[in-house]
């Protein structure tokens, strides 16, 4: 079909917003097909010196958009005068973070599942030199099947850019962490406060294994219903974290506390995983917390039903 507009899609209700951008479930009146379109001012974001980052995301979920499970889909984007506009997957039943605070935590089985389906698209993200970054309950969203979908990319780092797959000039290595116009300060990207790694914080290191951090995290938050570093300022969380204060709480399962004490590891080259070779996380899969998962076929599942 000939390039979309904004005039092909009637533009429902806005299903998320961030500092960029506004997400808006979207029906394609030719096919009837939903989308959520997320649109980004252009001015907000020349003013704001984030262009990069739009750019970054379209480069990354371009090199995504092969892979079947796992992430949003991005499947066109047009512009006019005053917005980009991004057409991507409608995950139905939004986000993770709805349904941890729905029932209060996770029972083990349902847990389980969706770190195994969190870990799996990890491996995929890797496996193309992407590092999300910013990887929190708000940014994993669940299909109207409930299999999992990472969203947002707009904070990723592409280690190779070489790889990236769109005509247009590659924003070089060493822009990929400057917000600031003067590239001497490198003013590295930092993500959410509860879930970012310390790596991230102190020596301003992103690694595959920053999001390694993060999963930990999640599986803490799944688990006992709150992230593991938490406070009342951005500045309390970041020194908890770079204190490793947190605790589980009474009755946390002996092998998700394992799991997590071994991927909650200051150190981000001593994390379970970080050493692994090849394109899966084989020491993490094979950690008894995943006992009973089956790799092969999880994405065909029926889900376990969160209750
Ligand atoms: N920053 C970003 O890039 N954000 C994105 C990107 C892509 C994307 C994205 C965000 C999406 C967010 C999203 C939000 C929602 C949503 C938000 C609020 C309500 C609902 C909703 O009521 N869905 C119907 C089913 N619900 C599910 C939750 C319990 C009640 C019943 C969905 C669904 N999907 C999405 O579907 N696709």
């Amino acid at each position: 079909h000939s390039k979309r507009t904004a005039k092909d899609y009637i533009f429902g209700k806005l299903i998320g917003d961030g500092c960029y951008s506004t997400v808006f479930l979207a029906k394609d009146i030719h096919t009837g097909k939903e989308y959520a379109i997320k649109v980004c001012e252009k001015s907000h974001i020349v003013r704001h010196q984030k262009v990069q980052y739009i750019k970054r995301e379209k480069d990354a979920l371009n090199m995504l958009f092969g892979v079947p499970h796992g992430f949003v889909k991005l499947y066109c984007t047009f512009q006019d005068e005053e917005r980009l506009y991004f057409v991507l997957s409608y995950a139905k039943n939004g986000e993770l973070l709805h349904y941890i605070n729905k029932v209060g935590s996770f029972e083990l089985n349902v847990a389980k599942f969706y770190a195994a389906e969190l870990l799996m698209a990890l491996e995929k993200m890797h496996a193309v030199g992407i590092i999300h970054r910013d990887l929190k309950p708000e940014n994993i969203l669940l299909d109207e099947n409930m299999h999992l979908q990472i969203a947002d990319f707009g904070t990723v780092k592409i280690l190779d850019p070489q790889k990236i797959r769109s005509s247009t000039p590659t924003v070089p290595e060493d822009e990929q962490n400057s917000t600031s116009t003067d590239r001497s300060r490198k003013i590295s990207f930092v993500g959410t406060a509860q879930y970012v790694s310390p790596d991230l914080l102190q020596n301003r290191v992103d690694t595959r294994s920053s999001d390694l951090w993060a999963l930990g995290c999640i599986i803490y938050q799944m688990i006992s219903g709150l992230p593991p570093f938490r406070a009342s300022t951005e500045f309390l969380t970041f020194q908890k974290i770079l204190k490793m204060d947190y605790e589980f709480p009474e009755g946390f399962p002996a092998d998700a506390k394992d799991l997590v004490e071994k991927l909650l590891v200051l150190d981000h080259n001593k994390r379970l995983g970080a050493s692994d070779e090849g394109f899966t996380y084989e020491s993490i899969r094979k950690h008894p917390f995943f006992e009973g998962i089956d790799w092969e076929n999880i994405w065909d599942e029926t889900p376990p039903k969160i209750s």
